[in-house]
């Protein structure tokens, strides 16, 4: 009987890209109190009455560009990520993929977990960074479940590994094939967050600096703003780019209380000021999605080109890199 269970997980995809099951997942993932993280009346009448209906046909369209015949292209990369991560840890570890919204759900994939009794479960989101809305969230479920349990196996949560060299050197090797010589700029462009939900991992209330480009410290640890430019300043450094040669900025915003620079703006102003070409690393996706293919490697291609510049090249998420399974494995044996 295998001992260890590792339970990876990603944040989830529609079922379809029905307009249907695209706005089946935005409810589900918009009334995360994590996610939308207002008095429960304000949420309800938000997202309920406001966002998702105004949103899920629009989504559902982009989502069908995305749609590839092997569906989501995230689902099918963390299914393939799980697959290999459990051929590569060998007999002692079983590996289950869950996704926080949608299918396959948490609690379903703890169920069948808890039927293995396994001595220990190691928990291994697919978020190199820590923000309440991604990993916060996954864990928070997690425990929700397990809390339940009658025998509790040990258990190891691990909450971010933005620093890990074994996942820089996947991204690095991951652009490789592109010259950094050919390009006038690289951005590092990151899934945004609104400003307020940063400021609450400060006891004070606060992001230390706003514009922060802060080291990170006992306070900052689990500050995502912080950590993205951590991340920023240890690949750029691998990479042998100097500060004047990339942005960090963010993207998908839902309103504009979000992080800055956001990253729309900053390729409309880069092509107004005369890049031709942009290199964009996306180092908080580890998988294709939406937010890659589609937002950065369709719509800022069309911003850019309106605004002057010519080409956007996006150095494809880590799917299924053998080092980004490396990675996993150790992650996992260290834990
Ligand atoms: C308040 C809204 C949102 C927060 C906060 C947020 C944080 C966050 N999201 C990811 C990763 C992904 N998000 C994706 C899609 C997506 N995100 C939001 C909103 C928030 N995300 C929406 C409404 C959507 C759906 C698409 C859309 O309608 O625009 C995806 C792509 C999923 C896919 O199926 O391809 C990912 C991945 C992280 C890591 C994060 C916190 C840092
Ligand atoms: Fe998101
Ligand atoms: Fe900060």
């Amino acid at each position: 009987m295998k001992k260890i269970g590792v339970l990876l997980i990603n944040l989830g995809t529609p079922d379809s890209p029905s307009t249907a099951d695209v706005r089946s997942y935005l409810f589900q993932f918009l009334n995360d109190p994590r996610v939308v993280d207002l008095p429960w009346l304000l949420r309800k009448i938000l997202v309920n009455l406001v966002i998702v209906p105004f949103r899920a046909a629009k989504s559902a369209k982009i989502y069908q560009k995305l749609w590839t015949e092997k569906g989501s292209p995230l689902l099918y990369y963390s299914k393939k990520v799980a697959r290999l991560l459990d051929d590569t840890l060998g007999d002692d570890y079983s590996v289950h993929l869950a996704m926080r919204y949608k299918n396959p759900g948490i609690p379903d994939v703890l169920a069948q977990m808890k039927k293995l009794n396994y001595s220990r479960i190691v928990v291994l989101p697919m978020f190199p960074h820590y923000a309440s809305a991604s990993t916060g969230s996954a864990l928070e479920m997690v425990m929700e479940e397990i809390r339940t349990w009658w025998a509790i196996p040990e258990l190891k949560l691990i909450s971010q590994y933005y620093d890990n060299p074994d996942f820089l050197d996947a991204i690095v090797d991951r652009a490789s094939k592109y010259d950094l010589n050919d390009y006038d700029h690289v951005l590092f462009s990151y899934h945004g967050l609104p400003t307020r939900h940063v400021d609450k991992v400060y006891e004070e209330g606060l992001c230390a600096d706003r514009n922060c480009v802060h080291e990170i410290t006992t306070d900052s640890q689990y500050c995502y703003k912080a950590s993205c430019f951590a991340t920023t300043r240890l690949l750029a450094e691998k990479l042998g780019l100097e500060e004047s040669d990339y942005t960090v900025c963010f993207q998908s915003r839902l309103d504009k209380n979000w992080l800055e620079p956001f990253s729309d703006k900053v390729v409309e102003a880069r092509a107004k000021q005369g890049d031709k070409k942009l290199l964009v690393f996306s180092p908080a996706f580890t998988a294709d999605c939406l937010e890659t293919v589609i937002e950065i490697g369709d719509e800022y291609q069309q911003i850019f080109v309106k605004n002057g510049g010519e080409k956007i090249q996006l150095v494809e998420s880590l799917n299924d890199h053998p080092l980004w399974i490396d990675c996993l494995k150790k992650l996992v044996l260290d834990n």
